[in-house]
């Protein structure tokens, strides 16, 4: 288990010092950057007595192994693996669980992205199984963009397991496949629900999609077969928010 990681990118950074900040190891500003959307976070990192060192360029592209860093990286304490005693303790305070399972994305950025969408949709947790799937690493918490740090990420051993916990405590579990006749715009999405979406090449693994209590699928007008799993997920908890809101 990685005992240490790199958080780069204004986004990622100010939600790290916003939801955790004693994870704060060292911090890097990009020598001669003086702008006023750092300026800010350094008085704030400061003031949990983080020592900013300035450094070139090059020094902070090569400590985040990207030139995405917008002139900030900081070395932080990696963050608690979340697994299934972890999931009850947020079932145990959440009045209407809304979730997400990912069923094996192993691309950061597509669940960098996943994670941007299931904050911005108010999803409280998502569920992936711990192996065949890609973790919280450094570019999954740039592309996320500071939800990497705000929506819990449970990394569950038996998925198929954790899903039929999940409907004993009455989550209805919808998966996504695009060729399930059922479409997402008829399906009932209120109440308590996870929806669970596919891996990049295969989809849904066989016993996850039949431990799902149905399967929904999205429109297609086009000649693509599918959705990127990002952009698919966007649609999906987006059509939930607009039902739970009405
Ligand atoms: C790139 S797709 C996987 C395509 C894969 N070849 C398959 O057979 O499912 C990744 C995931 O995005 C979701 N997805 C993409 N397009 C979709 C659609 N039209 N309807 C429902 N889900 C879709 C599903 O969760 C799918 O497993």
């Amino acid at each position: 288990m990685k005992k240490q990681d790199m958080i780069f990118g204004i986004h990622a950074f100010e939600a790290l010092l916003s939801t955790s900040p004693e994870r704060i190891i060292e911090l890097w500003l990009l020598q001669g950057r003086d702008d006023e959307r750092l300026q800010p976070l350094v008085a704030r990192a400061e003031a949990f007595g983080v020592t900013v060192q300035l450094a070139s360029r090059k020094v902070l592209d090569d400590k985040a192994q990207s030139s995405q860093h917008q002139g900030i990286v900081a070395r932080v304490k990696a963050a608690k693996v979340l697994n299934e005693a972890d999931l009850d303790e947020l079932l145990a305070i959440t009045e209407v669980p809304f979730l997400l399972i990912l069923d094996g994305v192993t691309d950061p950025h597509n669940l960098g992205a996943c994670l941007r969408n299931a904050d911005a949709a108010g999803v409280q947790g998502i569920i992936v199984p711990k192996d065949n799937s890609v973790g919280l690493t450094s570019t999954v918490s740039k592309v996320a963009c500071g939800a990497a740090e705000t929506v819990p990420l449970f990394q569950v051993t038996n998925l198929a397991r954790t899903m039929r916990h999940l409907q004993d405590k009455g989550i209805w579990i919808i998966g996504t496949a695009g060729e399930a006749d059922c479409e997402l715009y008829q399906a009932e999405l209120k109440g308590p629900l996870a929806i669970a979406m596919g891996a990049e090449d295969k989809g849904l693994r066989r016993l996850t999609r039949e431990g799902c209590d149905t399967l929904v699928s999205i429109p297609m007008a086009g000649s693509v077969s599918s959705l990127n799993v990002s952009v698919a997920t966007g649609v999906c908890l987006f059509e939930a928010v607009r039902q739970r809101l009405g």
